[in-house]
């Protein structure tokens, strides 16, 4: 087998093949086919070709600032390079570089110690892709309790049964890469209809039949942590009550968020905030803490297409997604397909925060994995015997681990962890923007209809006032104003003139 080395030296035998092979399956095609490619497109195109081999040194490859990072960088073939990408390094206690064209973009190379990504490679395999957490193989598979991954080290060969066998509903299966649906962004407005609509559980597929845990383990693709996650309308599905998002991984997200000085981010720049006057930054500090997320789990074929993660209620709240394994081609660009999208290289330990209203809505996506990229304190560790079979699988595989912040905080929730009416994000009647739960001088005001005798209907109209709106003495008038509005009162604002 050839090595990567040689693919991408166009002197080798190899590279001729791989040409050879190129010109072959690429002669009838077109000459117009790629006139129609958004910019987002042509550079996943151009990313994941096997040939010409894609030319890294368009990537921004921050690993490159730190000299303890040199072997990890002369070992792997592939290679960014630090002038492509124009970004500045924060004010912050660890290294963190923003990224200027995508504001709220924030980069955190060698964010994790090796230690630490020894414990959440482990983590994610032994903890999260199981019981009770769904996995994309779960719709088709009875999974063993203990998990797949800790199956196929105990017992390999063991068979899994797929779920076709008991259910009436069947389906065609994917493996492939994750199904893209194009979903509603989810906002205060219409959080309540979304989180109404049905959400049917997929149904297993007929043709899958029974596989060994062993071959099983490199068609995971994702697991489910916090909040559930519906996959077939791409919102959360509240009635299924909250997963835990584990105490270390929170830990670990908040230290990123809080490592960073978000005013040397965003200060001076005029962003559309719910809140301009108040942006929601400043508050991170205290209102900051995931509670959903998925790790996914890529093998080196596997591409992730471009999309914007947005159902989430908290739409501009960190979103700090950390890297495992095999490195990988990470593309962010505009609101639209149509931004031509900076290319990162992504490599085992580094963090990146998308937040605020333009990071958070970006469209992104994982054209590549790069092949013989794992680094050697993940490949090779004398002093842990039990390592090889991680190391094994991570030869051709890159994790990530996606978190999100979907609520506001865990006032949003009932004791049984599930969303109630009464805390649904709200917004000030006054003013129309979002009050958020660390509001506590905010009001909401009920008031009842009555019948003929003044006894209370159970209808009502609401009404909810900011505290910003409060402390500006503008409640009352507020309340009288749309209290007429709404055919309430008569006659007050006479009054006030
Ligand atoms: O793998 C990555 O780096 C990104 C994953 C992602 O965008 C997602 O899970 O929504
Ligand atoms: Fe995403």
């Amino acid at each position: 087998m050839s090595s990567v080395s040689d693919l991408l030296d166009p002197s080798s035998p190899a590279y001729k093949k791989a040409r050879r092979q190129f010109y072959k399956a690429t002669k009838n095609r077109p000459d117009t086919i790629n006139n129609d490619w958004t910019p987002f497109r042509a550079a996943e195109k151009r990313y994941k070709a096997r040939f010409p081999p894609p030319d890294l040194a368009s990537l921004l490859d921050l690993a490159q600032y730190d000299s303890q990072r040199s072997n990890e960088i002369a070992d792997g073939v592939w290679r960014g390079s630090l002038d492509s990408v124009s970004h500045t390094r924060l004010n912050s206690k660890v290294d963190a570089y923003a990224i200027p064209d995508i504001p709220g973009l924030v980069i955190l190379p060698s964010f994790l110690s090796h230690s630490e990504q020894h414990d959440l490679v482990r983590w994610s395999l032994e903890r999260q892709a199981c019981y009770p957490n769904p996995t994309n193989l779960d719709v088709h598979y009875h999974l063993p309790r203990e998990g797949l991954w800790t199956r196929s080290l105990q017992d390999p060969d063991s068979l899994i049964l797929p779920k076709s066998l008991d259910s009436d509903t069947i389906d065609t299966p994917s493996y492939g890469p994750r199904q893209l649906v194009n979903n509603a962004p989810i906002s205060v407005d219409n959080y309540k209809k979304l989180a109404d609509e049905p959400k049917p559980p997929p149904a297993p597929s007929a043709t899958v039949s029974a596989a060994s845990a062993v071959t099983l383990i490199p068609k995971l693709r994702w697991a489910n942590i916090g909040w559930y996650y519906h996959w077939g309308t791409k919102q959360y599905d509240f009635s299924q009550g909250k997963g835990e998002i584990d105490k270390q991984l929170r830990t670990i997200c908040k230290r990123a968020v809080l490592s960073v000085d978000w005013k040397d981010v965003y200060g001076g720049l005029e962003l559309d905030w719910e809140q301009p006057d108040d942006p929601e930054w400043k508050h991170w500090p205290d209102m900051y803490d995931p509670d959903a997320g998925i790790v996914n789990f890529y093998q080196t074929k596997d591409t992730l297409m471009a999309h914007v993660d947005r159902s989430e209620v908290c739409a501009t709240s960190p979103l700090v997604s950390i890297s495992l394994g095999s490195a990988a081609v990470f593309l962010i660009g505009g609101k639209t397909r149509d931004s031509e999208p900076i290319p990162v290289l992504l490599r085992s330990g580094d963090a990146v925060i998308m937040s605020g209203p333009v990071a958070r809505r970006a469209y992104h996506g994982v054209p590549r994995v790069l092949e013989s990229s794992l680094p050697s304190h993940l490949s090779n560790r004398e002093d842990d015997p039990e390592w090889e079979p991680f190391a094994a699988y991570l030869r051709t595989t890159r994790i990530n681990i996606n978190v999100r912040q979907h609520t506001l905080d865990d006032t949003m929730e009932n004791d049984a962890g599930v969303l109630v009416d009464l805390y649904v994000p709200r917004k000030c009647s006054a003013t129309n923007r979002l009050i958020t739960s660390k509001d506590h001088a905010s009001v909401q005001i009920v008031i009842a209809d009555v019948d003929a005798n003044g006894r209370a209907l159970s209808t009502n109209t609401t009404f909810a006032f900011s505290g910003q709106v409060r402390s500006q003495g503008e409640g009352d008038d507020s309340l009288n104003r749309l209290a007429t509005k709404a055919g309430l009162l008569r006659n007050v604002w006479s009054y006030q003139k």
